[in-house]
């Protein structure tokens, strides 16, 4: 059997995470995770957690880590025969450190994205806020104006995409993410791509994730050690 595989991709907002997530998803049958996906499962569930998440979310606060780790831990430790890619956690050092102590992660990809163009793509971003599903009207345009593909329902905006709201939201990503990102750099598994466009970048995603994943099996059966 194929060893399982395990990755975190990491960016600021706009970067393109969740447009990238499904593509690894797709191409590679990793199943796409979502920090922000699990959240609203929750809120719509009326969980303890979710009810809990929702006063943060509604304040524009990030959810503190105790929160979000009783959350999300539980839901991997049952994913132990798949694959995943996880996309918005870990967001800061104690969330890594307790992703740390359940699994060992195999991959991570960091995107580096310039502010302009993280700008230009908030502005014009629009959700679908049932299902969480992105649309931008230049790069993926909803098929009617305004409205889900699949479900038909009106999409919206969020206030903290506009660009008044993003200089402290990246500033903030930045101060969390930097001591994640020497983590993950000195655990020797950090990717960082760098570039405007996700389709420029995505070949050489996906080729590092080619060889990762489908070197991984024959790696195994011929005891090459890993460097
Ligand atoms: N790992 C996390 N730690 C703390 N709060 C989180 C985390 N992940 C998500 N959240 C909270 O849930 C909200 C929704 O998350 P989600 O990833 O869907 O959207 P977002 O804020 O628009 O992020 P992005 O713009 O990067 O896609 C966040 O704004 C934040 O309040
Ligand atoms: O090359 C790209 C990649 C993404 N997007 C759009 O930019 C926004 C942010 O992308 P995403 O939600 O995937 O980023 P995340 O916040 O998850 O990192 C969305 O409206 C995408 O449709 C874009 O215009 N060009």
């Amino acid at each position: 059997m194929a060893k399982l595989f395990r990755a975190v991709i990491m960016g600021p907002p706009g970067s393109g995470k969740g447009t990238i997530s499904e593509r690894i998803a797709q191409s590679f049958g990793l199943k796409h995770l979502s920090s922000g996906d699990f959240l609203r499962e929750n809120i719509a569930a009326n969980t303890e957690a979710g009810v809990l998440a929702k006063t943060y979310i509604e304040r524009g606060l990030m959810v503190p880590d105790h929160v979000m780790t009783r959350l999300l831990l539980p839901r991997l430790e049952e994913m132990t025969r798949h694959s995943w890619l996880m996309d918005g956690f870990p967001c800061t050092l104690a969330q890594a450190k307790a992703l740390n102590s359940t699994c060992d992660l195999d991959l991570v990809i960091s995107l580096n994205i310039p502010y302009e163009t993280l700008k230009d793509r908030l502005s014009d971003r629009w959700i679908h806020p049932a299902s969480g599903r992105v649309y931008n009207m230049g790069f993926n345009p909803p098929r009617v104006q305004g409205r889900d593909d699949l479900s038909g329902e009106p999409l919206i905006q969020h206030d903290n995409d506009q660009p008044e709201a993003l200089v402290a939201r990246l500033r903030h990503y930045k101060d969390v993410a930097k001591p994640v990102i020497d983590l993950y750099k000195s655990k020797g598994i950090l990717h960082t791509f760098s570039g405007t466009e996700t389709d420029r970048i995505w070949p050489y995603i996906n080729s590092l994730l080619s060889t990762k994943i489908l070197s991984r099996p024959e790696m195994d059966t011929q005891h090459i050690p890993m460097p």
